[in-house]
């Protein structure tokens, strides 16, 4: 993928970028005339009156606005859903998914997107979908725009270049994108490409809260790379899809979207190495819980139930004595959408395969399969690294509804619940 890019490093700075020098206003937002005879145009992550803490806003120099663009008519896309609405009923079973093949035909990032599960309601700020995105071929002069939520990418197969308005983020598996609502993008791949997207409709994510862990530790606010400011210098028309109350939407306009000199703000996409994060476990004895394993939280209007937690499963030690070390058995008020980029996740080492997904809904019982249970209620308490491995779960407070091709697609295993079958009765009094 062409040449290295540049970053900003830090999650909620106030970064200030420029790709020619002297087009950013210094000491003031909207002077009379920009420089060069750029437009500014600010866009909103948060209320105007949002507590500071928790304002995000980016203030954009750009060659012309986004308003200068043509009227906007429905786009059908049969695998793309939103909110609990298009969602079917949930069996309360838990799901398990093969990974899905990624298509001979074209298929750009849009045109192969695959929602697996929905909850909420875009239009009341609530909840998130999980979705597939299979594609092959590079959006050219296409952007997108998702006016619904945040989007989290995952990749799982295959490096991304993503374009945004703000400038450009390389994106490989093991890394992550994080695109903010209403700020426009396009993907360029590599080869074909799979990989997960965990579409927010609440509030942003932001770094969870590390109390007794301190002021390091999990993922560090450095490590997330903002990127510097860059416009393409090609004329010509585009076209622009925006997802918008659920539905995709199509204009055209005669120059292309990625037209920002300069900008200033702490509302911007980042990428994150989830090589950098770092791990805690434990040293003595016991599982812990999963959430010291969160990346980024979505709270809910409930303290600690979160809209949506990303959390990752990355290579660790186990070290714990006397421990049955894989995840207990459980019932989970919240829900637990999983997916894995590389390796064997331990609670499921061989059904779970890269690519594929699971969704564990609130109080849908599961755990370790017979295998992992056996093998880790008997194997020798050596210190073990559990490497070239990296899971990850979206955690949601509110049920997730599988859509009708997660559930008629082909990819649905239709005896995942026989992978506990094997756990006998073993009480002897
Ligand atoms: O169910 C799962 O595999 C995810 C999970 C992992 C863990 O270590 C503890 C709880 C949990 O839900
Ligand atoms: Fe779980």
């Amino acid at each position: 993928m062409s040449e290295a890019l540049n970053y900003q490093a830090g999650f909620g700075n106030q970064h200030v970028t420029e790709a020619v020098a002297g087009s950013l206003p210094v000491g003031r937002n909207s002077p009379q005339q920009v420089a060069h005879g750029l437009y500014a145009e600010l866009l909103s992550g948060a209320a105007f009156t949002a507590p500071r803490a928790e304002n995000l806003r980016t203030w954009m120099y750009r060659r012309q606005p986004s308003v200068v663009v043509g009227s906007y008519q429905p786009l059908s896309h049969d695998f793309l859903k939103t909110g609990a609405a298009e969602g079917q009923a949930a069996p309360p079973d838990p799901l398990r998914w093969a990974p899905s093949a990624i298509p001979e035909a074209r298929s750009d990032f849009v045109a192969g997107l695959r929602t697996l599960v929905v909850n909420g309601d875009p239009d009341a700020q609530v909840g998130m979908a999980a979705h597939l995105y299979l594609a092959n071929a590079s959006m050219e002069r296409s952007a997108f725009v998702n006016a619904d939520g945040e989007l989290l990418i995952v990749p799982q197969q295959g490096a991304l270049r993503i374009t945004t308005e703000l400038g450009r983020l390389d994106v490989k598996p093991g890394e992550i994108a994080l695109i903010p609502r209403g700020l426009a993008f396009k993907v360029a791949v590599d080869g074909p490409s799979r990989g997960y997207i965990c579409e927010n409709y609440g509030a942003p994510f932001r770094l969870p809260e590390l109390g007794p862990i301190g002021s390091n530790g999990l993922a560090n606010p450095r490590d997330f790379l903002a990127p510097v400011a860059h416009f393409e210098a090609e004329a010509g028309a585009y076209e622009i899809i925006k997802k918008f109350g659920g539905k995709l939407w199509r204009a055209e306009q005669g120059h292309t979207p990625f037209n920002v000199v300069a900008w200033h703000g702490n509302l911007t996409p980042y990428k994150y190495d989830t090589a950098h994060f770092m791990t805690i476990g434990s040293i003595s004895f016991d599982h812990p819980d999963p959430s010291i394993f969160t990346v980024l939280t979505s709270p809910s209007d409930t303290a600690g139930w979160a809209n949506v937690d990303f959390v990752i499963f990355p290579p660790r030690w186990m070290v714990a004595e006397d421990t049955f070390r894989p995840p207990w058995y459980h019932r989970n008020v919240m829900s637990e959408f999983m997916g894995l980029v590389l390796g064997q996740y331990d609670a499921k080492p061989e059904g779970f395969k890269p690519g594929g997904s699971s969704l564990h809904n609130a109080y849908v019982p599961h755990g370790p399969d017979t295998e992992a249970f056996a093998k880790a209620s008997s194997v020798d308490l050596a210190p073990h690294k559990l490497d070239h491995t990296l899971a990850f779960m979206f955690e949601t407070r509110w049920r997730l509804l599988p859509t009708e091709f997660a559930l008629n697609g082909g990819a649905l295993e239709t005896s995942y619940v026989q992978c506990w079958s094997g756990l006998q009765d073993r009480f002897s009094a």
